[in-house]
């Protein structure tokens, strides 16, 4: 099943520097690995805010909760999930 997935990602103000920067390279490797497991389809940057927009390909909603749940930025990010379904007149869909 394909999945819409935006993310916005709040870390707190306070949040010791040296900690956010283990936390930005962590989301980057976890992110790398969903990708090359072919899990997380397309990875775009939102222009001007700490915020992405993705398309991921996985089998159930709770297979998704555990993904998303295990980026490392997960406590600070706000995700909005859209299922999506094959629209009637997509070219790649006809006969
Ligand atoms: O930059 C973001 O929006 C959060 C993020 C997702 C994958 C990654 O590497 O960072």
């Amino acid at each position: 099943m394909l999945f819409h997935v935006r993310m916005d990602v709040s870390p707190p103000h306070d949040l010791d520097p040296q900690r956010r920067a283990e936390l930005v390279r962590a989301e980057k490797d976890r992110a790398l690995e969903l990708q090359k497991m072919g899990v997380w389809l397309h990875l775009w940057q939102v222009v001007g805010q700490y915020g992405s927009i993705s398309v991921f390909d996985v089998p159930t909603h709770d297979e998704l909760h555990a993904f998303l749940s295990s980026l490392p930025l997960w406590e600070f990010t706000r995700v909005e999930v859209t299922p999506l379904a094959t629209h009637p007149s997509d070219v790649a869909a006809q006969p």
